[in-house]
């Protein structure tokens, strides 16, 4: 039996960081932003349908879909964005669902689902332990700006678009707080894991 771990946190927070180590310590990591991509590509129902709500101005030249030009309209509206969540969300569930069980079935001491709405998107059925990755709001804004070149609007309202960071660690099993070095993040994530005996005792 796999310990199937809810990796969250907030935009930037450091949730690829931490997943990279979990790669590192070669513990399966199923990355739900990347089945987002996957979901919406051309010829997948969410990408007729996101089409169809949201018009051919959202669309590249080679039918893909424009990425900053969706995310600029869905994260300055609400409505927009939950119109986005409610076409993406099922596609996404489905997908980590699948792609938990596969990693079930190989029998791994433990699994570790990246799901950055985890908590808004009512996911957390589908782990058993969360970690929350925390960074103070100024850090995290410093950062995603530094990251995707953005103004600090355009970074502010990503961050409001989710769940206070800080309401996060309330439902956590276990915080990493990586406002600090990298290194001082790897120690808090091999503490947890040693306490839950994922790691062989050294
Ligand atoms: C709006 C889109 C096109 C922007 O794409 P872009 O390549 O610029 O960003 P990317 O997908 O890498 O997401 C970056 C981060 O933004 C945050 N984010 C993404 N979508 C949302 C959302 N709907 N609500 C709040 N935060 C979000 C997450 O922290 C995510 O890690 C894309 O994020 C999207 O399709 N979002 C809807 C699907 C979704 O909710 N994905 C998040 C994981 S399920
Ligand atoms: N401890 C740290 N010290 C300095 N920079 C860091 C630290 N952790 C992460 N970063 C940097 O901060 C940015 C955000 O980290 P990362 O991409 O891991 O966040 P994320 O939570 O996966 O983001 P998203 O939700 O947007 O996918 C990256 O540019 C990363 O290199």
């Amino acid at each position: 039996m796999s310990l199937v771990i809810g990796l969250t946190g907030g935009i930037a927070s450091g949730k690829s960081t931490i997943s990279a180590m979990f790669t590192e310590l070669g513990i399966t990591v199923i990355d739900a932003d990347i089945e987002a991509r996957l979901a919406v590509e051309p010829g997948e129902k969410a990408y007729n349908d996101i089409v169809s709500h949201f018009g051919t101005e959202i669309l590249e030249e080679d039918g893909t879909i424009n990425r900053p030009k969706l995310g600029e309209i869905i994260f300055n509206n609400k409505e927009k964005r939950l119109l986005l969540n409610s076409i993406v969300h099922p596609a996404v569930r489905e997908r980590m669902a699948q792609k938990r069980a596969k990693a079930e079935e190989a029998n791994e001491k433990a699994v570790v689902m990246d799901i950055p709405l985890l908590f808004e998107s009512n996911l957390t059925g589908l782990v058993e332990k969360i970690i929350v990755v925390y960074v103070d709001e100024h850090t995290q804004l410093e950062r995603l700006m530094k990251r995707n070149g953005f103004s600090e609007e355009e970074a502010y309202s990503r961050i409001k678009s989710q769940m206070p960071l800080k309401d996060k660690v309330g439902m956590a099993d276990a915080v990493i707080d990586n406002s600090g070095s990298i290194e001082q993040s790897r120690q808090q994530l091999l503490d947890i894991l040693n306490k839950w005996e994922i790691l062989r005792a050294k």
